[in-house]
């Protein structure tokens, strides 16, 4: 094992940067990255094409234990209908039981890794080294998300966006497994008034003080 090994948790509420800031901390210290929101879009999605109810328990966990880290369709998963698809799923606890060992075997590779999601600091990777709660003001959020639709040519109405991502964030906040909160040992990174070069050097900072 290495004796620099460093697993990073970033969790958070939809939009807040999470996933720009694990890229980003992924690339610096050479680390496998695993966005584990794309593993309930994923499933959510699944059910969907399948024609199934979001609330099916078994077709559900059927979906999650058939996932394939390789075969993402980026695109489609990133979607609005998909993440809010995606909360849904994944307030069921046979569906996050499901997709425990895949993840911490992502986490357990000798130099580490980053994972960005939910519960990362508090149920999948408890003893990470680095845990950072990324947020921001959920009008922030929204713009940004708002944003990011329209650049993909997705319809993006902001007020719309701004309810979603409330709601997205009760259902998250609320549910009996794995709920979002900060760990206890997690360092919050508000970036509501950071661009994304100031939200990455905030970030590495952070890594570099919890690594020492
Ligand atoms: N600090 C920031 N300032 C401005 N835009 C940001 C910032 N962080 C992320 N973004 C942008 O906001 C959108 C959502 O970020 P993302 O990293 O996908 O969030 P999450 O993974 O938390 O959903 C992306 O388009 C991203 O480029
Ligand atoms: N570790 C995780 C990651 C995502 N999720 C769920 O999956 C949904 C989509 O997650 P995401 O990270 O892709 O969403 P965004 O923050 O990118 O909008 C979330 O709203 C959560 O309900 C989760 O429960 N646990």
């Amino acid at each position: 094992m290495f004796v620099s090994r460093l697993v990073i948790a970033i969790d958070g509420p939809a939009a807040s940067g999470k996933g720009t800031l694990a890229r980003r901390l992924a690339a610096h210290y050479g680390l496998p990255h695993l966005d584990t929101g794309l593993l309930y879009r994923a499933t959510a999605c699944a059910l969907l094409d399948e024609g199934l109810r979001l609330d099916d328990i078994e077709a559900a966990v059927a979906a999650a234990r058939g996932l394939s880290l390789t075969d993402f369709d980026d695109q489609r998963l990133r979607s609005r209908e998909m993440g809010e698809s995606a909360s849904i799923v994944a307030a069921l606890p046979e569906v996050r039981a499901e997709l425990v060992d895949l993840q911490r075997r992502f986490a357990a590779t000798d130099e580490g890794a980053v994972l960005d999601g939910r519960d990362i600091g508090t149920v999948i990777c408890p003893d990470a080294r680095v845990k950072i709660f990324v947020t921001a003001s959920a009008e922030k959020r929204a713009q940004r998300r708002a944003l990011e639709l329209a650049g993909r040519g997705e319809k993006a109405d902001y007020q719309n966006i701004l309810a979603d991502v409330k709601k997205r964030d009760e259902r998250d906040s609320a549910r009996s497994v794995a709920p979002l909160k900060p760990a206890d040992d997690a360092v919050t990174l508000d970036t509501s008034e950071l661009d994304i070069e100031g939200a990455f050097g905030a970030a590495l900072a952070i890594v570099e003080k919890g690594r020492a």
